[in-house]
């Protein structure tokens, strides 16, 4: 008999929370695998439908409670703490490379590698996957700055393309504020040469008014 993997657990102290982002982390961990060989396999028609079948009838046994669109999951933590479904940061999420972030003295620094799920042009990162990451790394700058904002405004720039199955350094740093307004920069280098910039972005955030915030996010917690 298999045990539903999102039902969360009846009450969840600290303990069985834990026990929850474990199993995500590990499912995402597979979920990624399964992904990355899927765009990578050359298995004949066969092959496929009967994974396809396999697939099917592995995602039938994710039973149980179903999160609601904008409840915020009991293992996370916003803002601030852990996205466990991001689709950049997320270790539950088959989207997300995911980034690992760090703080530095200035900022936020970020480490991930793309695999070919994340192809723009052959063997080169997805435009729209370096602006993803850079939004997030400016985004989580912000908060860690202690004025949390949504993107308003992201301009970007590409240099040179992002290699493939290259450990990337993602940096995003807040430059000023002005009110609500939050001004960012980030930036996409590769572990082995971070002070060549293959990508760069400019960024304007903005904190929501308290109001605004509580009518945008219902599932906000009273502490945050
Ligand atoms: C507890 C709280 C949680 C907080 C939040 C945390 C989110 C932590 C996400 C984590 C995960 C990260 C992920 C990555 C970050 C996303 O991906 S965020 C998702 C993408 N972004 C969005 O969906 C934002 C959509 N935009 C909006 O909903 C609304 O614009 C906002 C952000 C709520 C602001 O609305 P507003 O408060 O009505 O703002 P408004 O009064 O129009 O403008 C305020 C000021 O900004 C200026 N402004 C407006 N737009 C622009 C612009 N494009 N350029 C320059 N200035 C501008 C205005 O001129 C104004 O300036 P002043 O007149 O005050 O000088």
């Amino acid at each position: 008999m298999h045990t539903p993997l999102t039902e969360p657990p009846a009450e969840a102290g600290a303990d069985s929370l834990e026990d929850q982002k474990a199993a995500i982390t590990r499912l995402g961990h597979e979920l990624r695998t399964l992904v990355e060989t899927t765009v990578r396999t050359a298995a004949s028609p066969d092959t496929l439908h009967r994974v396809a079948d396999g697939v099917r009838q592995v995602t039938a046994q994710l039973t149980g409670r179903r999160r609601a669109r904008a409840e915020i999951p009991e293992v996370d933590g916003f803002p601030g703490g852990p996205r466990m479904y991001s689709p950049v940061v997320g270790a539950g999420s088959p989207l997300a490379p995911p980034v690992s972030i760090t703080p530095t003295d200035d900022g936020l620094i970020g480490h991930c590698t793309l695999g070919l799920a994340h192809e723009g042009p052959p063997g080169y990162g997805h435009g729209g996957m370096s602006a993803m990451l850079l939004d997030e790394l400016m985004g989580q700058a912000c908060t860690a700055a202690g004025t949390p904002g949504m993107t308003v405004s992201l301009q970007m720039r590409y240099h040179q393309p992002i290699p493939l199955e290259t450990p990337l350094r993602i940096l995003g740093r807040v430059t000023g504020t002005d009110n609500r307004k939050v001004f960012v920069t980030g930036t996409i280098t590769t572990e082995a040469d971070p002070s060549t910039r293959l990508v760069s972005a400019d960024g304007v955030f903005i904190a929501p008014d308290p109001d605004r915030a509580r009518a945008l996010f219902p599932g906000l917690r009273e502490e945050a």
